[in-house]
């Protein structure tokens, strides 16, 4: 493989069988090869960027790293990028797709020296799977049992030195041996509005398209801190300008896609508003247990914590309490609704 483009490329079809989702093209050219073209996470790429010097001055692999955060923040891009700043291969898997130690075992003996192996959603592994993680990271070495019953062995494999990127929604998902392993445990934070905004900038011009920078930054806006909420709007929006023969995208465009998929101006969609106004409304404000929520929602209590919850404590709807979720000021003036008497917060704020 002569370009590292070949080479993500190439990795992308022998990984097939372990990568549940196929990279589109669109996907590969967007997404940033190398740190300095990765927007925002600046304390995550100072640290990185010094683990890596350290890395190559030394010529070992890096230190097993774990990026954890809500989806759509980057992490799988950011894993990408680590490789290539590396110059080593990476290897795409997730933990759900791992069922059995065999399929674990059959990636880590594959692995050469210094590549990067990427497990998705790593918190969702069987734990029999784990299991021989633990071993492979510390020792490169795996136990593999063969056989069943009395005449079962166990054999020892000897692994090619590498480096795990794990990715989670939450690093407090994962059990405390597998924690423990990862050298370095990085938090991935919410992106601002201008980091955003230069993210929707690159993207554009990445995909040929002109954009004002109104209209980036409006975009920005409403896309609740996350790139790939950012980016799919993008896309959304230059499908209307293309219809509409526009040489720039500009913001009453951005306008009308929005209100055309029920976004408004703080970034909220009709699921948001349907979680804040069951809060208000059915449990009075709160405080809300999530079993309570995702019932009354009809979506999984998962759904709420790993992908609404986030942004919507972030941005100041709700908070989180000993007691449950409870709706915030923010969430009655949103609705312009009063919020009735009761102490419904007596005692119960933990911020
Ligand atoms: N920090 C960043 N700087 C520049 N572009 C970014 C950044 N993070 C994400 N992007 C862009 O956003 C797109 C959408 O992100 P994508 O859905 O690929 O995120 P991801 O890496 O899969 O997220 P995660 O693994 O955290 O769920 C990427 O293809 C890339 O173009």
């Amino acid at each position: 493989m002569d370009t590292k483009k070949e080479r993500f490329e190439f990795q992308e079809d022998v990984e097939r069988i372990v990568s549940p989702e196929r990279t589109t093209f669109d996907t590969y050219l967007l997404r940033p090869k190398f740190l300095d073209e990765y927007i925002g996470q600046e304390n995550i790429k100072e640290r990185l960027r010094l683990a890596i010097k350290a890395a190559k001055m030394r010529g070992e692999q890096l230190d097993h790293i774990l990026l954890a955060g809500p989806p759509g923040l980057g992490k799988t891009t950011l894993a990408g990028v680590i490789a290539n700043e590396m110059n080593a291969n990476i290897h795409i898997t997730s933990g759900p797709v791992l069922e059995k130690q065999g399929d674990l075992a059959a990636i880590l003996t594959n692995l050469e020296r210094g590549d990067v192996l990427f497990i998705d959603e790593i918190h969702r592994m069987n734990r029999n799977v784990e299991e021989i993680l633990y071993s492979a990271m510390e020792d490169f070495q795996i136990d593999i049992m063969i056989g069943k019953g009395p005449a079962a062995r166990s054999i020892r494999v000897e692994l090619q030195p590498f480096t795990l990127i794990g990715a989670t929604t939450r690093s407090g998902l994962l059990t405390s041996p597998l924690r423990n392993r990862f050298g370095m445990i990085l938090e991935m934070s919410f992106y601002t509005e201008e980091e955003l905004k230069l993210i929707i900038q690159r993207a554009a011009d990445v995909l040929g398209t002109a954009i004002e920078e109104r209209a980036a930054q409006l975009i920005a806006k409403r896309s609740r801190g996350t790139p790939r909420i950012a980016i799919r709007l993008l896309k959304r929006v230059r499908d209307l300008s293309t219809i509409k023969h526009q040489r720039i995208i500009d913001e009453a465009t951005v306008e009308e896609v929005m209100s055309l998929l029920g976004i408004d101006e703080y970034g909220l969609d009709e699921m948001d508003r349907r979680l804040l106004r069951i809060i208000v409304e059915v449990y009075n404000g709160g405080p809300v247990g999530l079993k309570a929520l995702a019932a009354s929602l009809g979506v999984t209590e998962d759904t709420i914590s790993e992908v609404y919850e986030p942004f919507l404590v972030q941005s100041g709807f709700i908070a989180r309490t000993a007691r449950g979720r409870v709706a915030t000021e923010k969430t009655y003036k949103y609705f312009g609704i009063q919020r009735g008497f009761g102490g419904l917060f007596d005692g119960v704020l933990d911020r």
